[in-house]
């Protein structure tokens, strides 16, 4: 049974999982019980709603709603809900080719009982989640090496994430330098626009090669994406979303992070320290920057999100729309999917616009009650941020 998540208990502090892990199927923060029941005890409830979730999911259905060429990949039961699910990424023009079905194990689901209080008890069950393996991973190798961007959550084994970031980070690097096919003269300079399909902010011609009847390609030197790194926009692959958060947290996951995007508490949880203003996100960024990543993102909620990189490392306050906020959750899930939208498909953009118009589609989100129901399209945005 499956119905809406419960609004975050105000107790969480670090050392401590940041939100329930989510499943596959998320509920929403409702009324669904006067009470909750005692131990042994059957009452009546006067709601119940089933909703899809868990973060890869949510993240992927906003991009694509933006209009991303999307594939999810990850695990769901042979069961009902396993079909329903596939069903709904369809229905969102996600690609399933990597969304894999086991006998082995039920869809993961939270079971969420709220009162009018708001007080909930969760029974989470992360089936098939955690039965996401090396060989599935191993199928999407080549979607995932094409990709210009892949987003990792910590809903499936921890291990399994990493080797999928490992996967990306490596098939960026392994395209420096590249070749491209030109007509372009040695030592030229080519603009992104110039170059048809690759996130490119400046290369420059280092080799001419023959390419036979495909032309005359050129090699290239690596193009720095932030002035004063060698980061190649080529290896922007990565996007982690460090949630549900440990405080344990394997240190390659963040060097091989292209960008950390966490909430407040989750940055608590990882740094220890308190983070309740964008001058505390700030510090905590820093702490988290220096752990390897190459840019560190900290969503603050209603005031919007704080920005550092390896680049620029002073941080940057980025403020949202002031709304009436309805439903806040998965605002977090509608931020990072349209931050993975403009990464892929508006690499040229300073990262600064990138998280304006991601903190606009995720403030969007949060004025519309459910999850995943309240991500807006492409079609009911403004057309400025396109
Ligand atoms: N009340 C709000 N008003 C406007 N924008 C909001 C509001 N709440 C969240 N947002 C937007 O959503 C982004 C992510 O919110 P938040 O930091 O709460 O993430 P989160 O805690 O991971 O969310 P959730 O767990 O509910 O998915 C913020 O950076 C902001 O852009």
């Amino acid at each position: 049974m499956v119905l809406e998540a419960p609004p975050k208990p105000s107790s969480w502090f670090p050392g401590q999982a940041a939100e329930p892990p989510l499943p596959l199927i998320t509920p929403r923060a409702a009324d669904l019980t006067s009470r909750l029941p005692k131990t042994g005890e059957t009452i009546h409830g006067h709601k119940f709603f089933i909703g899809f979730g868990g973060k890869g999911a949510n993240q992927c259905v906003q991009a694509a709603r933006l209009g991303a060429k999307t594939a999810m990949v990850c695990k769901v039961g042979k069961d009902s809900f396993g079909n329903d699910y596939i069903e709904n990424f369809k229905q969102n023009d996600i690609s399933t080719e990597f969304t894999y079905q086991t006998k082995d194990a039920a869809t993961g689901t939270a079971s969420i009982i709220v009162n009018k209080e708001g007080q909930n008890i969760i029974v989470i069950v992360a089936g098939a989640n955690l039965l996401l393996n090396t060989e599935d991973l191993r199928e999407a190798a080549n979607a995932i090496s094409s990709a210009k961007v892949m987003i990792c959550q910590l809903e499936v084994t921890p291990a399994i994430s990493l080797e999928a970031l490992t996967m990306a980070h490596s098939s960026g690097d392994s395209k420096l330098p590249g070749t491209i096919l030109s007509q372009k003269p040695l030592g030229d300079v080519f603009s992104g626009s110039q170059i048809k399909g690759e996130a490119v902010a400046s290369l420059r011609c280092t080799a001419l090669i023959d390419s036979g009847d495909a032309g005359t390609a050129c090699r290239f030197t690596r193009a720095p994406l932030f002035p004063g790194t060698d980061q190649s926009i080529f290896s922007l692959k990565t996007l982690f979303n460090p949630a549900p958060a440990t405080a344990d947290l394997d240190p390659r996951f963040y060097t091989l992070s292209d960008v950390f995007c966490c909430n407040e508490t989750e940055a608590e949880i990882l740094t220890s320290l308190a983070v309740s203003s964008p001058a505390d996100a700030g510090k905590a960024a820093l702490v988290l920057l220096e752990r390897g990543c190459r840019v560190v993102i900290i969503t603050l909620g209603a005031a919007g999100c704080v920005l550092l990189s390896q680049a620029e490392p002073v941080p940057k306050y980025i403020p949202t729309e002031k709304v009436k906020a309805v439903d806040t959750t998965g605002a977090g899930d509608s931020f990072v999917g349209a931050l993975a939208f403009y990464l892929a498909y508006y690499p040229n953009l300073s990262l600064e616009e990138m998280l304006k118009r991601s903190n606009f589609i995720a403030a969007v989100s949060v004025q519309t009650a459910g999850t995943q129901s309240s991500y807006p399209y492409k079609k009911d945005l403004p057309l400025d941020l396109f």
